[in-house]
């Protein structure tokens, strides 16, 4: 009896689990009713390796929760809302992804959004001192390269920062030039490898066009063109959306993968590389993307800067001093 009851669940399309199986991790989502949150959340509703899927935000997520607990995937899905209960939303999280705060309108940076987002990363970094302390962190909430310095310095007053677990999500910058170089070359983009190193906004984005495969060949007028539309890749949807928001389709897609690497990491593969905005001693800037070699421990190794030709090493130079600002900037606001 038993034996048909299995074989007409599977002939449904349901699955069973065994609970000896490692992959049980704890995601928690902040900011999971936004344009990015609610995508991203569903995305991570079907990764086989996550369990139990936590909605933070300060409003909706009761509705999101029971949606998306509807889909036949393994995961629980808990929703969290408001101050109260972010506690709760972060206990014993494995992930926590950060996508909280207000997105660009037409017109503005990304720094334009500091005096609001800076207090939100500060808030959700001490929770998370407080009730995740080990968990790896992926902050997507722009401006990035101000708010990765911040939580980092709000856990460091907390006596719990770990640089290995702290990331900024700036996998959309590689999932935007893997697109645009896929479709100039007319190859699958997803065969295409492209490191693209520094920070997220403007010219601290550096797609190293020499380093990838297959080889990009366009002139110097084309590596040039291409190079600023990856930088400004953010501000065409910005623009596209017209006051509607910023990426969100795209972003929830990037940060689905950049979560589904730390998690495929803290599961034991071995071969797990992003490049990620993290602190680093690779250039002056004491926060820089470069590649990653990620583990179960967060990064395992930073495989520093990729090999740089002369139109690169330029870019490099004009990052570094936007970055070692927006750095600062983080690093005071945390510290006032
Ligand atoms: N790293 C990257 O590549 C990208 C970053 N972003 C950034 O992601 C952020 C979110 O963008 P969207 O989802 O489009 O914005 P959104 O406005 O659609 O959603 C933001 C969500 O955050 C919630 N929120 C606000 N304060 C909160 C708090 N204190 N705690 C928890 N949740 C809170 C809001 O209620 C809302 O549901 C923006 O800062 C945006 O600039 C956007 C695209 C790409
Ligand atoms: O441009 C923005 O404001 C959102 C973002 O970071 C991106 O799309 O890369």
């Amino acid at each position: 009896m038993l034996k048909q009851v299995t074989k007409q669940l599977a002939l449904q399309g349901v699955r069973s689990f065994s609970v000896s199986q490692q992959n049980n991790y704890r995601v928690t989502v902040c900011g999971a009713s936004g344009g990015i949150g609610q995508p991203l959340s569903l995305l991570l509703k079907q990764n086989p390796l996550v369990t139990d899927l936590a909605l933070y935000d300060i409003v909706h997520t009761p509705g999101v929760a029971a949606d998306l607990s509807h889909i036949d995937t393994k995961s629980k899905t808990t929703g969290y809302m408001g101050a109260d209960q972010l506690g709760d939303a972060l206990k014993c999280s494995d992930v926590v992804v950060i996508p909280a705060g207000v997105p660009r309108k037409p017109g503005m940076t990304r720094d334009d959004l500091f005096n609001v987002n800076a207090g939100i990363i500060k808030d959700i970094a001490n929770s998370i001192a407080k009730n995740c302390p080990k968990a790896m962190i992926a902050i997507i909430t722009n401006p990035v390269n101000t708010c990765v310095p911040i939580a980092a310095e709000i856990l460091k007053k907390a006596g719990v920062h770990d640089p290995k677990r702290l990331f900024g999500v700036s996998t959309l910058d590689v999932v935007r030039a893997r697109a645009f170089i896929g479709h100039a070359l007319g190859v699958d983009p997803q065969t295409v490898q492209i490191p693209v190193i520094g920070g997220h906004s403007g010219v601290t984005i550096l797609p190293v066009l020499s380093q990838t495969q297959p080889q990009y060949k366009g002139n110097q007028d084309a590596i040039e063109k291409l190079t600023v539309r990856i930088q400004e890749a953010g501000t065409e949807v910005v623009k596209a959306k017209a006051g509607a928001g910023s990426a969100t389709l795209s972003m929830a897609y990037a940060g689905a993968r950049f979560a589904g690497s730390l998690l495929k990491a803290l599961n034991g593969d071995k071969n797990v590389v992003e490049c990620s905005y993290v602190q680093s001693t690779v250039t002056e800037a004491t926060y820089f993307a470069t590649p990653l070699l990620l583990g179960k421990n967060g990064i395992q190794e930073n495989m520093g800067l990729p090999k740089l030709n002369d139109y690169e090493k330029k870019l490099l130079e004009a990052a570094i001093p936007e970055l070692k600002k927006n750095i600062q900037k983080g690093i005071d606001f945390a510290k006032a």
